[in-house]
Formats: C-alpha cells, structure tokens, sequence
C-alpha cells in the first residue's frame, strides 16, 4: 500500500482549440498529496480543476508529464478510485434501486449496500422514482450513496455540494468525513464554498491559471503565512518578506505575507484563517507559488512514467 495518493510531475493538458492560456488547462504542474488526506482543491472558474479531477479518475491522458494515482496508472487504480464529475452523470431512466442495484453489480465484493441505502433513505428519496423526475440536489444525493457505496480508497469530487440545501450539506458531508475516517479513505473535492472547507479539510491545493499555486496541509500553510497590521513605513514592514497582499485598512495598513525574519516592531501579527489566504492568493493571481515539503512530488515525470510503463 502507497503513502501517496496522487503524485503529478510537471503535468499539463492541451486541449485542441483557441483559449487564453494557448490551450494549456494544466501547466506544469508537480504535487504529492499523502494518502488519508480530506484535500480542497480550490481556484477560479476555468483554473483547471476539473481538469485536474478528470486526470486523477482516468478519464484525460496528459499532454505531457505524468500523474500516478495509488502508486498506479489511473486507469490500473480505477476500481480503488470513486469519482463524482460536476454534471454528476447518472441513468436518467433507472430508479432509484435500480441504480443503487447497478452500483452492487459493478462493484462485487466490495459494495456497501447499508451505507449506499442509508444515504438515500436519510434524504427521504422514493426508491421507485426514477433518476430523471429528481432534483439536482436529489441526484446528487444518489451519486454520492453510489461512491461511497463503492467504498474506494480514493474518492474524487468535483463540487459535490454544490447544488445540496444546507441542511443535506451539512448531513452528507458528515456521513462523507465519517465514512472517510473509518475507513482512511482519501477525499478530493473541489468547491467555492471556502468556509466549507475550512471545517472539512485538511490539505490543499490551490489551482490557478492552470498551475498549482498552493499545496499543502492547511496547517503547514497557515504557518507560512502571517497577517500583518499596522502604521509604521511600509518599506520596513515589508521589506524581507513575501508580500501575498497589501491592502489599506481603517487600521492602517493590513498585509498577507509569508515571513522572511522577524516582524518589523511596532506591527502586530496574528494568524491568519485559511480564508484570508486563499482571498488573499485569489486576489494577487501573481502571488509566487509555495508548496510545503509535504505536498512535493518526490519522484520526477521520467521516474514516474518509467514505474508505471514497468
Ligand atoms: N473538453 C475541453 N475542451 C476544450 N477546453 C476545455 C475542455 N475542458 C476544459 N477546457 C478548458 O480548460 C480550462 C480549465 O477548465 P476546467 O473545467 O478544468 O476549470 P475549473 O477550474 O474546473 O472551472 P470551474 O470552477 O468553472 O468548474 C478552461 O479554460 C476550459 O475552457
């Protein structure tokens, strides 16, 4: 069994067609995600998370460099790995048990059929209703009792809240956070719901402009950075340290950075929240990239595509 979940080494994505970034969703993109993790992937739209997902559950090749997922190939982890897409994909004309029947099937041996019923019963579905006359947070529903059902040591979800009332929010994501800690399942989820996240997760990565702009453990993260405020010049509050954003306050001057040395005197220090950082990074696009020793590929792309062509 791997400490890794998914490793990238200077992965990129080409799609055919005019875009901003020459075609590139992905550029460049190296990061290790330890297995046993709950990770954010967070960025704008277009940033190229879905990108990213669609990599990790097999479904894209990359254009160039190398992603491993469980120490394999994606396509060779594909039965340890669950993934939800945005549009949540299901039969439109099966019902409910059908699907849930369905997701049995494929799935011999391994299928958790309390968990998977349990997770449409607690959302008061009928089980004869078909996929098409639900809602979309209904589906929704079905899709995340179909993945967890499943019981994957890799569960990828691309924005799997995103269309759930916030009473269901809150129920499935602690149904999600359980199951995961009993059974040491790593979780991927991209959202835009920061605050969300913040209770839910404990490693990140945050994508930007088709590059990894931040990775890590939100713990590690948050101690790389600081939240400074106060008076005195800015030069020398500034001065050795990485300026993420500065920004004029009622108080005087407010700045994320990552320190470089002592705090200038005079300059009050706090911790900042996982908020602040990523507002912070979401608003300076050229904000310089950092990514704790903990989220660094440890292996090169020839390394990585010569292990799993082996
Ligand atoms: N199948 C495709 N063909 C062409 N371009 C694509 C395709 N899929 C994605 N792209 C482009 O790749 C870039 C990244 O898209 P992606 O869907 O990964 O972003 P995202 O971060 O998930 O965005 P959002 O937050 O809006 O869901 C975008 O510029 C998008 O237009």
């Amino acid at each position: 069994m791997t400490d890794t979940a998914i490793e990238a080494a200077a992965l990129g994505k080409r799609f055919g067609g005019p875009s901003r970034r020459g075609g590139w969703a992905l550029r460049d993109c190296g990061f290790r995600l330890p297995a046993g993790r709950i990770c954010a992937v967070v960025g704008p739209n277009g940033a190229g998370k879905s990108t990213l997902l669609a990599h990790a559950a097999g479904l894209l090749e990359p254009t160039e460099g190398t992603l491993t997922v469980l120490g394999s190939h994606p396509s060779a982890a594909r039965e340890r790995i669950a993934y939800v897409a945005q549009d949540k994909p299901l039969y439109p004309q099966l019902t409910v048990t059908e699907t849930l029947r369905l997701g049995h099937e494929l799935n011999p041996g391994r299928w958790d059929a309390a968990l998977a019923e349990r997770i449409v019963t607690d959302g008061h579905l009928d089980p004869a209703a078909r996929i098409r006359d639900l809602s979309g947070g209904q589906r929704t529903r079905v899709a995340l009792a179909l993945v967890l059902g499943k019981r994957p040591e890799l569960l990828l979800l691309d924005e799997p809240m995103a269309d759930l009332d916030p009473l269901a929010r809150h129920q499935l994501m602690g149904t999600l956070l359980a199951e995961a800690a009993e059974h040491g399942t790593t979780v991927v989820m991209s959202s835009h719901i920061l605050g969300e996240l913040a209770h839910a997760c404990d490693f990140l990565l945050l994508v930007g402009d088709g590059r990894i702009r931040l990775g890590g453990a939100i713990d590690d993260l948050v101690a790389a950075h600081r939240l400074i405020t106060g008076r005195g010049p800015l030069t020398d509050a500034l001065a050795p340290h990485t300026v993420i954003e500065s920004r004029a306050t009622g108080r005087g001057l407010t700045a994320l950075i990552r320190p470089a040395g002592p705090i200038a005197p005079g300059w009050e220090a706090a911790e900042p929240s996982l908020e602040d950082i990523l507002l912070a990074h979401l608003r300076s696009p050229d904000a310089p990239a950092l990514l704790t020793p903990g989220a660094t590929a440890r292996s090169s792309a020839s390394d990585m595509s010569a292990a799993v062509t082996a």
